[in-house]
């Protein structure tokens, strides 16, 4: 048997320092597939959150063909996408592809480079159906010829001959915008993205690749406009701050209480769930990078109501945390997961900590005030682990929260984090 990875938590420590937030996962993974449409020079990309998924990112690089460095005590990495022109080689196989959803990413520059991509399975967390059919309808629409072959489960796309074309989303879907940019940056022509999403990292990617040579309008708008240019440069490029990490951790502050610097955090990138902590008993300040966030434990957390929606509504990212939050509000809190049918796993294990939830579909009632206590609990996707880990460190007693592998798909060196802030937890190997 291998190696687990689990986060050891014990309750009862108010939260006080300073943290450092991560550049943002669902920023950096579509630039890693972006930086290789340049078939020249090196990309440099810089603030890459230490994280599993960028592990499984970069090696998916190097598979289909390109030089990858990841100097991680400079948080740096460098890729030369030059030689990435192999079409046998542009295959995104179920081993490391089916490990994290941002491998469908690569697909735009494998149609680019290569004329042909091959998926043999895309990943993420599992939180009930999460389809592709806007990337591949949209790929079609560019000219790309889009089959499935049901006997392997692969998909194979074949696009020799991309084009500009008219485009949209059914909703505004994150990857699907960027995919769909993507594929339309080096298509001769001009594309239009009708129901973009408006999502900050969606911007971060527009900018880098803007700054790479593409032509891309409209960006925060809904409504994108791509004039195909016939290549794209390598470029340096700074990653934005993570957002649900900064999310993640202000709930955590809210749940012990206790005064936190947050560096890197933007309370606008927030969206609603600012609002909903202000509710709830949480004050924010911003000065200049720094985003200060603090709660007085003596005050019990008022309950909320929460329907999770694209941005700039409440992240679903951050639902499990506000769950795991609700159970210490001092009465009844409703929550609507709107984006995913299958994201409430976490509910079942904040029962084994002792909490009072009623799920019913995708609407949860959260019965507060709760004397959450330690328990042997389940990680079922990243943002469940996290929102554990937070349930853990305001229980009575030890929190075992397994497999960490989850958590580290998205949150870098969590536990040294919160440990710097006072919180009591330990990332330990098993075997
Ligand atoms: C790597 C990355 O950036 N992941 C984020 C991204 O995921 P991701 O981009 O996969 O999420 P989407 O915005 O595409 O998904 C939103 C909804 O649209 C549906 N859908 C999406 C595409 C499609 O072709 N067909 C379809 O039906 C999905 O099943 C889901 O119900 O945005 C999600 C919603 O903010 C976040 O939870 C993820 O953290
Ligand atoms: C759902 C998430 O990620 P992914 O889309 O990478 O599975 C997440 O970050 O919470």
């Amino acid at each position: 048997m291998g190696q687990e990875v689990r986060y050891r938590v014990r309750g009862g420590r108010p939260l006080s320092g300073t943290a450092f937030i991560q550049g943002a996962k669902n920023a950096v993974l579509p630039m890693i597939g972006a930086a290789l449409l340049a078939a020249r020079g090196r990309t440099v990309l810089r603030n890459v959150p230490v994280i599993e998924d960028v592990y499984r990112a970069l090696e998916l690089a190097e598979h289909v063909g390109a030089k990858v460095e990841f100097h991680e005590a400079e948080r740096t990495v460098v890729i030369d996408a030059s030689k990435l022109n192999d079409p046998e080689r542009a295959v995104l196989p179920a081993d490391i592809a089916a490990r994290f959803r941002g491998s469908v990413l690569f697909v735009p520059a494998l149609m680019h480079r290569t004329g042909h991509a091959r998926i043999e399975g895309v990943g993420g967390c599992n939180l009930g159906s999460r389809n592709l059919d806007f990337h591949y309808r949209g790929f079609a629409r560019l000219g790309a010829e889009v089959t499935e072959d049901t006997e392997r489960n692969h998909i194979n796309v074949e696009a020799s001959n991309l084009r500009g074309g008219r485009l949209y989303l059914d909703t505004p879907s994150h990857t699907g915008t960027e995919n769909l940019i993507m594929a339309a940056v080096l298509a001769p022509g001009t594309t239009v993205i009708e129901h973009a999403a408006l999502e900050p990292e969606v911007l971060d990617v527009i900018e880098f690749l803007s700054a790479m040579g593409a032509k891309i309008s409209g960006g925060g708008t809904g409504f994108i406009t791509v004039e195909g240019v016939e290549q794209l440069t390598a470029v340096e490029h700074t990653i934005m701050a993570d957002r649900i990490d900064a999310g993640v951790f202000a709930m955590t502050v809210a749940a012990t209480g206790g005064e936190v610097s947050l560096v890197g955090a933007q309370l606008e990138h927030l969206g609603v769930a600012r609002w909903k902590l202000e509710q709830m008993g949480v004050g924010f300040s911003q000065e200049g990078a720094v985003l200060h966030v603090q709660r007085d434990p003596s005050v019990p957390l008022r309950p909320i109501n929460a329907v999770t929606s694209p941005f700039p509504g409440f992240a679903t990212d951050l639902q499990s945390p506000l769950m795991a939050l609700a159970t210490l509000a001092d009465g009844e809190s409703y929550i609507h997961e709107a984006i995913y049918d299958g994201r409430f796993a976490l509910a079942d294990e904040l029962t084994k900590m002792g909490a009072k939830i009623e799920v019913e579909g995708t609407r949860a009632i959260v019965h507060g005030t709760t004397n959450l206590r330690g328990a042997e609990v389940i990680a079922h996707d990243l943002r469940t682990g996290a929102a554990l880990v937070l349930a853990g460190l305001v229980a009575e007693g030890e929190t075992i929260v397994a497999p960490g592998y989850l958590v580290d798909r998205g949150h870098a060196q969590f536990a040294s984090r919160l440990a710097a802030l006072g919180g009591d937890v330990e990332r330990v190997t098993v075997s």
